[in-house]
């Protein structure tokens, strides 16, 4: 095994998708760290393009944010060997699913006593579960068959440190990421 992850495949070393709060930029950046990979977030590249989401989802509106994350991931992965963590809810955008069809899409999870207590702490940062956790549920279960279409491999993250998660996903990412449906 070389330190380089995937020197001749196009594309990102991995995509990580799933619910708000799920884990996907402090799991992501921990991944790419053990990949020695670039770390991509579409949703940090959207406010150094437009400034905070919540004043983008209050003055532009939902629709316009969604149309500046469908560029945010279009240029994140096009990025060959980058780990790439997006927002919660970019799968829901048609051009985006398309184009993760192929890709080492992770998918992570948690359940709804765990995301509690995460909400609580960045709840003002996502205006979307504002709402709290009954808004949560209602939006994971409607982008979960979604979700689950696109991961190749998935792990749940309620109860296990986001560290070993990564070092897990990494391995994963150097075994040529295959297909691995059951959360651990
Ligand atoms: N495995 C874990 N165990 C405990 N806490 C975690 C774990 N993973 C993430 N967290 C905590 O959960 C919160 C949400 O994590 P993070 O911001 O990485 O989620 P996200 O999936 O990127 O959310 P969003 O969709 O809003 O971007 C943070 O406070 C983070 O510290
Ligand atoms: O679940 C969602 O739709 C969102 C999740 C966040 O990552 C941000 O992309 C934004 O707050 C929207
Ligand atoms: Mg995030």
């Amino acid at each position: 095994m070389t330190d380089t992850v995937h020197p001749d495949a196009a594309g990102p070393a991995a995509v990580l998708i799933g619910p708000p709060a799920a884990g996907k930029t402090r799991i992501g950046k921990r991944v790419a760290r053990a990949l020695d990979a670039e770390f991509l977030d579409t949703d940090r590249m959207i406010v150094e393009r437009h400034g905070p989401i919540p004043d983008i989802f209050a003055n532009e509106g939902e629709a316009t944010f969604r149309a500046y994350e469908r560029d945010a991931v279009a240029d994140a992965l096009a990025i060959d060997g980058a780990v790439v963590a997006l927002g919660g809810g970019a799968v829901m955008t048609p051009e985006t699913a398309k184009r993760l069809t192929g890709m080492p899409v992770v998918l992570l999870t948690l359940s709804a006593e765990a995301v509690a207590a995460r909400l609580e702490k960045s709840a003002s940062t996502r205006p979307l579960v504002a709402g709290g956790l009954a808004q949560w549920e209602a939006l994971v279960e409607r982008r979960m068959p979604t979700y689950e279409r696109l991961a190749r491999a998935s792990w749940d993250t309620s109860t296990f440190p986001a560290d070993r998660i990564a070092l897990d996903i990494a391995d994963w990412v150097r075994a040529g990421a295959p297909e691995r449906k059951d959360a651990s």
